[in-house]
């Protein structure tokens, strides 16, 4: 059974133009002026794009004694619903549990995912265990690890550990990623606030100024390149960040950074809300910034300093927010997003001239597959790649309002803002996920991904290391060793 998407724009990272692509098999097979095929997806006034990859979710997440609403079925129902079409959910063992073990523990969740998916790894304690572990993780397709330099006393690892964590990913030709806010200070700056009596939620803006991201960002960057790892850094929310990642880039180093829609799109004001509930929604890590900061991410985006735009979809109910009434560090952290970033993205980026609409697609997909080991079979509109794809209607608009959303929590950060850019028809595999708008998805369709590891970034800076690696000099007529 073939699906053929007809009189369409395709438009990737580099190219727009005008062709009709055959799906068999869950595959593109052809891509061509007037295709025919058993079933047609009429894309008459819209463009043909890969589906969007969303690598920065966290679905049934334990965290601050609680579980993350969203979970793989409600979550990559939403995912699919705008436009998206594989997530990259986190594996987060608790601090003394082993890799493998937490690899089983997101294996039974997993399974009811509607789009296709894969794991990071995340490295929340460190111990000749999880040296050991990390190869079996590598090999089974799971090529990146994330470190959090914040949560001090729960997920947060020391620079010995880090740098440690770095070393053996080298080795191993993974990826090194960082939630990268000093843990240390932030942790003092919310003991101050709070004897001080600031316990609501604006209390978290305060408590992590940009200064504990740049701060950790830059180390975070000399660490890893040091251990001659690239590094990921995940939600990258304000200039000083930014301008870390810019300079290392700059300087040769291999650096990725990834803005969230959330921080282009809301500002701090919502902390400052006269509603708790209002405010607590929306406390996450870090926190919204100012309009200089979003400019600073916009700009990023558009001149390729940053590289994808994610969501952090980390979904918490108003009733678990209110674990904080009284003190907001207790408050989950945590936004949700999934169904949002690819419409928010297009209406707020493209639409306003920030970015092109080949810009689009590489922040959204192929810059994530490429990054994570998975391009072309993901992120491409090409002969043999997955049929993941989204069919996308530039002028169709919506208003986004929680009582029509795929998410299970009660709520939207997005409340009430206006869209206009949504998806026609989503696919998974060829199969058709969303039609004219309605969701029309299989409980676990979704299939694992596992992604390669030693990519040409990895490949390239290892061996870039090893030829600048520090050597002794050869001295003649000067004994070796002391006498
Ligand atoms: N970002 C956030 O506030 N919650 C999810 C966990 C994390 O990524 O730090
Ligand atoms: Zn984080
Ligand atoms: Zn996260």
């Amino acid at each position: 059974m073939s699906t053929v998407i007809k009189n369409g724009t395709i438009v990737t990272h580099d190219l727009t133009y005008k062709a009709d692509i055959r799906v068999e098999g869950g595959k593109i097979t052809e891509i061509g002026p007037n295709l025919s095929g058993d079933s047609e997806l009429d894309a008459t006034g819209a463009y043909v794009m890969p589906g969007g990859i969303d690598p920065h979710t966290h679905l049934e997440m334990p965290f601050m004694g609680t579980y993350s609403t969203d979970d793989f079925e409600s979550g990559t129902r939403a995912a699919l619903s705008g436009g998206t079409t594989m997530v990259i959910d986190f594996a987060l063992p608790s601090p003394g549990q082993g890799l493998l073990d937490a690899l089983k523990m997101w294996d039974n969740k997993s399974g009811r995912a509607h789009c296709d998916y894969s794991y990071h790894m995340a490295v929340t304690w460190w111990s000749q265990q999880v040296f050991d572990e990390m190869p079996e993780v590598v090999a089974r397709g799971i090529t990146s690890f994330k470190h959090f330099l914040a949560y001090k006393g729960a997920l947060m690892v020391n620079d010995d550990e880090l740098f440690s964590s770095f070393q053996r990913l080298r080795e191993l030709g993974a990826i090194a990623m960082v939630h990268a806010e000093n843990g240390d200070v932030v942790a003092e700056l919310s003991a101050r606030l709070l004897a001080e009596g600031n316990t609501g939620p604006e209390g978290h803006a305060y408590s992590r100024p940009t200064q504990v991201e740049g701060e950790a960002t830059n180390r975070a960057i000399m660490i890893a390149d040091m251990a001659g790892v690239p590094l990921y850094v995940v939600h990258t929310s304000c200039e000083e960040s930014h301008e870390a990642i810019r300079r290392a880039k700059q300087a040769g180093k291999r650096v990725w950074g990834e803005p969230l829609i959330q921080h282009l799109t809301l500002d701090e004001s919502e902390y400052f809300h006269p509603d708790w509930d209002h405010a607590a929604r929306r406390v996450m890590s870090p926190p919204f910034r100012n309009k200089m900061h979003q400019d600073s991410l916009w700009n990023g985006l558009a001149s390729g300093s940053l590289s994808v735009v994610a969501t952090d979809h980390c979904a918490f109910s108003t009733d678990q927010k209110r674990y904080g009434l009284g003190d907001f560090t207790k408050i989950p952290n945590g936004t949700g997003g999934l169904e949002d970033r690819m419409p928010m993205l297009w209406t707020n980026g493209v639409r306003t001239g920030r970015i092109t609409m080949n810009e689009f697609v590489a922040v959204t997909s192929t810059n994530v597959a490429k990054i994570f080991g998975m391009y072309p079979r993901k992120g491409a509109v090409a002969v043999g790649a997955d049929a993941d794809l989204v069919v996308w209607d530039p002028e169709k608009s919506k208003t986004i309002t929680a009582s029509t959303q795929q998410s299970a929590i009660d709520y939207n950060v997005f409340e009430g803002k206006e869209v206009t850019g949504l998806p026609r028809f989503v696919l998974s595999r060829g199969r058709v996920m969303v039609r004219d708008g309605a969701f029309d998805g299989h409980e676990g369709h979704g299939q694992f991904v596992a992604r390669d590891a030693n990519g040409p970034v990895s490949q390239a800076l290892s061996a870039w290391k090893d030829l600048t690696a520090p050597r002794p000099v050869q001295r003649s007529g000067i004994p070796a060793t002391g006498v």
